[in-house]
Order: C-alpha cells, then structure tokens, then sequence
C-alpha cells in the first residue's frame, strides 16, 4: 500500500494535536486504500496514541536513540515508543544529520534497534545543494544506502526509504518527478543488489517541497511509492488533500 506521511518536525503542542486531529480524522475517515501516517513530535506522542486507538490512521516518531535504556539524558528508546502504539521512526533525517551531527554509523545503529522491535524505520536519505551540482546525487545516495543498512542487508525489506533532496526541503522547489523517479528506482536496484532475498516490500517516498498543487505528480511515477511531507502536513485540510491526491 501506498505510504503518505506527515512529518511536523518541532511543530504542534499536544493542544494543538488535539485540536490538528479532532479536524483531520473525518477528512480521511474513508481514505483505507493508503496508510496515512502522522510523525509528530515526542510530546504529541501521548495524545496521538489516545486519539487514534482503533483508528486507520498511524502516529510515528521523529528520531529514537539506539540503545534501549540507561543513563541518556533526553533521548527516547525504541521500547518507549513502542509502549505507546508508536508504528513507524523517522531515521536519519538530513535535518538530523546536518543540524545535530548524526553519523551515518549512529543510522546504522538506530536501525539495528527498531528491526525486530515492531517499529518500522523510515531511512531518510538525500544529496545537498553543492553534491548534487558536482553530479555526486547517486554517489551520495548509494553511500548513505549502503552505510545506513551496513549489516542489514537481509532485512531491507522491514523498512521504508524517503528520497528527500536537502536543497528541496523546506524550500519550495521540489525535485522535478522525473528526476525523483531516476533516484528512486536507482535506490530499488540497489536493494535489490544488497539483498538476493528481498522482496521488494520497502517503500521508496518522495520529501521535499511537496504541496497539494504537485502531490499528484509525483504520485504517477512508477516508482514513488508515497510522500514525506513537512510544512504542507501542518494544516489538516492540506495534508488531507495530499493524501486524496491521486
Ligand atoms: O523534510 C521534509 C519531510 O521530512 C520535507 O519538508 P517540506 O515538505 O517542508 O519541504
């Protein structure tokens, strides 16, 4: 099934959650051919797992730590989320990667921890500004690919892959579908490479600068198989829109 996701990065109090899915879940109500899923922050992870019990819609966090308890202050393990119903872990988001350090060693580790815990990781990949120009995109794509799942390669198919161009979050110029397509079947040939067994069950999502005006498109490509969208989630009518898309 198609995967359509939100990611409010450190948007919404749990008021405003409340308030974001007392609005958005009749939107969807009968939306059941696709999963609708909402990443929302660490505090709104209470408040989703109350309203959305027994419902079609799925809540999913923004980052996890990798080890499962101890001393670790401010992180949050993968049994914590799990206890809450959490389904789905954002993993390796650039904003992570270039705004708080995180190694594609530390990616690795943090999806050793969600495999086999129930929680399935979305890996978050993606080529800066100054990569892509110097005709490094797939380099960098293979790279992170390859470093992210370093010793998982039998166990591609228990995750999801975001393809999101850096230079096209947050920025209002998406990559063209065309070009979102190139990455993404180039990422489906690499697991496949990776993994003799796989099964090709790993979802390959576009993020970037998706709104309600280009969703579609990206959706008619052979090989997107859902969205990862940040500024566009924040309002429920839109993000409602965007899952009805296509
Ligand atoms: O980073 C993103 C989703 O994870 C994309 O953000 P925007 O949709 O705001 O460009």
């Amino acid at each position: 099934m198609k995967l359509i996701s939100a990611n409010w990065k450190m948007n919404m109090t749990p008021s405003q959650t409340k308030e974001y899915l007392y609005n958005f879940l009749p939107l969807v109500e009968d939306v059941k051919d696709r999963e609708i899923l909402l990443c929302v922050p660490y505090t709104s992870l209470c408040i989703a797992s109350e309203m959305l019990k027994d419902k079609h819609v799925k809540f999913g966090a923004q980052n996890v730590h990798y080890e499962p308890k101890g001393a670790f202050t401010g992180e949050i393990s993968v049994s914590m989320l799990k206890d809450l119903g959490v389904s789905y872990v954002i993993v390796g988001h650039s904003e992570r990667r270039w705004l708080f350090g995180e190694s594609d060693e530390i990616i690795n580790k943090k999806l050793i921890a969600c495999l086999g815990s129930g929680i399935r990781p979305i890996l978050c990949v993606g080529e800066r500004q100054d990569e892509r120009e110097a005709g490094l995109t797939f380099k960098v794509i293979e790279t992170q690919v390859k470093l992210a799942l370093s010793s998982l390669e039998d166990y591609t198919d228990m995750i999801d892959i975001a393809y999101e161009p850096v230079w096209a979050i947050g920025s209002g110029n998406p990559a063209t579908p065309e070009d979102a397509q190139k990455v993404h079947r180039f990422i489906k040939e690499l697991l496949e490479s990776l993994n003799k067994n796989y099964k090709g069950t790993t979802r390959i999502l576009y993020g970037g600068s998706v709104n309600i005006h280009n969703a579609s498109e990206f959706m008619k490509m052979p090989d997107i198989d859902g969205l990862l969208v940040g500024g566009a989630s924040l309002d429920p009518e839109a993000f409602s829109q965007i899952v009805k898309s296509f």
